[in-house]
């Protein structure tokens, strides 16, 4: 079994080839815009951006900037206005096995046990029940719960909620993993545990992840890549890699270098949501 140090040495090669990596998620040139009672709103702006195959980018932004309807563009869940989605060159139409997601809330089945939860998928999915447990028990390894397979969500804490959410997403292996603030519920403490965790289990799966999130620090933490969108409507502001070296430890955040990074998407996002603020004020 492989150390998590040695986990992580082997994940900064696979970054150093996410750089040369197929292009796994292309967003070309997106509009959404919904109907309301008072109007139009457009909640994305002629978005464009491409992630290369086992990149881990984050979309950063203030509340309302269009995030998540992005994310949901790119699950199928939501269809463009204007413009296309691709997943493995393929056009998004709806939502597949192909594109795993994790929302804010676990969302767990509260009559199924843990293995069950993370089981059901790849059952659904045609696998036999063995294959289908056995499936489970390795995500379940993976992410550190082994001793609460049997155990029901109810009996779980918020973060194991969540770690179970994460796993039962990963059970269908999919080529992409989208998750819509999964530790925006959780306290600080958890919620930096539970980031240097995702870090490790990305290093086992190398599956390529878009991450939603408001928080500068968690997105700058764990990104390759960080997104930063400006408010109303939602447009990329600015790409920008995140050169920092991995394995990343909580040590990381007192780097001169994090913290450059930092001051960079601070200025950024405090510019984007004044102008955000005196939009909602006037309208
Ligand atoms: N189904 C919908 N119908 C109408 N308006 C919507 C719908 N979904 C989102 N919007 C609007 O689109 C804009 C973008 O919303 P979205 O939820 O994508 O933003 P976000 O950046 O993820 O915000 P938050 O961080 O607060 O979740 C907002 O103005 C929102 O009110």
């Amino acid at each position: 079994m492989m150390t998590m140090m040695q986990l992580a040495d082997n994940r900064m090669s696979l970054a150093d080839a996410t750089t040369q990596a197929p292009i796994e998620i292309d967003v070309d040139d997106v509009s959404i815009v919904f109907d309301t009672p008072k109007g139009q709103v457009v909640a994305a702006d002629r978005v464009s951006f491409q992630i290369r195959r086992g990149e881990f980018v984050c979309l950063l932004g203030p509340s309302g900037c269009g995030k998540s309807t992005v994310l949901n563009t790119i699950a199928g869940f939501e269809t463009p206005f204007e413009g296309s989605v691709r997943v493995a060159r393929k056009p998004v139409t709806g939502p597949g096995p192909d594109r795993g997601m994790v929302f804010q809330q676990p969302h767990l089945f509260p009559w199924k046990s843990v293995r069950s939860n993370i089981s059901h998928g790849p059952s659904m999915a045609g696998k036999s029940s063995k294959q289908a447990g056995a499936i489970a028990d390795d995500l379940i390894a993976m992410v550190g719960l082994t001793r609460f397979a049997d155990a029901y969500p109810h009996t779980l804490s918020g973060g194991m909620q969540q770690r179970v959410a994460i796993a039962r997403a990963l059970a269908n292996r999919p080529a992409v993993l989208l998750m819509d603030e999964p530790f925006g519920a959780l306290d600080a403490q958890t919620r930096a545990v539970m980031q240097e965790s995702l870090l490790a289990l990305w290093a086992q799966v190398g599956t390529t992840i878009v991450f939603v999130t408001h928080d500068i620090d968690e997105a700058i933490f764990l990104a390759d890549r960080v997104l930063l969108m400006s408010a109303g409507p939602g447009r990329i502001l600015r790409d920008l890699r995140i050169d920092l070296p991995r394995p990343r430890s909580s040590e990381l955040v007192l780097s001169p270098a994090y913290a450059a990074y930092k001051k960079d998407c601070l200025d950024l996002i405090r510019a984007e949501s004044l102008r955000a603020f005196d939009q909602q004020a006037v309208k």
